[in-house]
């Protein structure tokens, strides 16, 4: 299952949603997709999902268009934190639909995820709360078992223990059943263990696709008087500088650095958090700034 993005422009009026965004994706891998609000990652996922059409160029699924191609599809599953489903239904009947219209659907899965979430099939739709809403939508994104799962941060009312066992069933499903997990989220640092491969998007336009050991390797934090972060800094990619008393932190990325060489020369050196990477290499002033 091989998803490739050529060229892709998506505008809404005058706005670039997505700009000549191009990216080449391999089954059987967790990405996780990262960027501000607005960067395009919902339009980018509705895509995929064939939810809208581009503008100009083209997504494809193992060379099919997925946009009203009822066979891609079917192996398609997007989730996302306002579900729309039919408030007048009983849980059971929304997952049955779901069930009908995913080949692979697992139904011992689904029947796990109700007592994982404690969710009795019986309730009604619109007596749910937010958080029970959103575990609906974790259930069919996990038992749908389609070869393309997408979650656009599906945990909205979800508190840190469900979310906790929303990680664990994705990792637990992915190993059982390898597939292509698409994952979007603003609590990266709750998640970035789980992630393969991180993409970032920027404003419409692709800034980074790496493994996620790439990513942390090609950063670091750095800490100490003033005079020898300085010297360490030139010539580098500097994308967050801090400075207290004298003392300076920084974070610099894009070349391979190893903790201990800098321990050695007497600053303290460590990796920078996925999540705090992403805030600094996306700012509008800072990114790419050489000292
Ligand atoms: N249907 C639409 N009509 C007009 N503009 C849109 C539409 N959908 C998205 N946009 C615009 O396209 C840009 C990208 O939006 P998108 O929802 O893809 O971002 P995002 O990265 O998912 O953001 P967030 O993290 O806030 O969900 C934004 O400027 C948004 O306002």
């Amino acid at each position: 299952m091989q998803i490739e993005f050529k060229n892709l422009t998506k505008a809404y009026g005058a706005k670039k949603a997505l700009n000549n965004f191009s990216l080449t994706l391999e089954a059987n891998k967790i990405y996780g997709l990262l960027g501000r609000n607005g960067a395009g990652k919902t339009t980018m996922m509705q895509l995929l999902a064939g939810q809208i059409s581009p503008t100009s160029g083209e997504v494809l699924v193992n060379g099919e268009k997925p946009f009203n191609n009822r066979t891609v599809l079917e192996d398609i599953c997007l989730i996302n934190e306002s579900n729309n489903f039919k408030r007048r239904l009983k849980i059971k009947h929304v997952l049955k639909i779901a069930s009908l219209f995913y080949p692979k659907w697992s139904q011992e899965t689904a029947d796990r995820l109700m007592k994982t979430f404690k969710l009795e099939s019986n309730l009604n739709m619109k007596g749910l709360s937010k958080g029970m809403e959103s575990s609906v939508g974790i259930i069919i994104g996990l038992a749908s078992r389609a070869n393309i799962t997408i979650f656009d941060e599906p945990y909205i009312g979800l508190d840190a223990s469900a979310r906790y066992d929303f990680y664990d069933a994705l990792l637990e499903e992915f190993q059982q059943h390898p597939r292509t997990i698409i994952l979007s989220t603003h609590l990266i640092d709750e998640v970035s263990n789980l992630f393969e491969e991180i993409i970032l998007v920027r404003e419409g336009e692709l800034m980074h696709h790496k493994t996620s050991e790439e990513m942390t390797e090609l950063s670091i934090q750095v800490t100490g008087p003033k005079d020898k972060v300085d010297a360490f800094c030139t010539g580098k990619n500097v994308i967050h500088t801090d400075e207290i008393m004298g003392r300076k932190t920084v974070i610099v990325f894009g070349e391979h650095f190893q903790l201990e060489d800098l321990k050695n020369e007497g600053l303290e050196a460590e990796r920078c958090p996925i999540q705090k990477l992403m805030v600094h290499l996306t700012e509008e002033k800072g990114v790419r700034t050489h000292v």
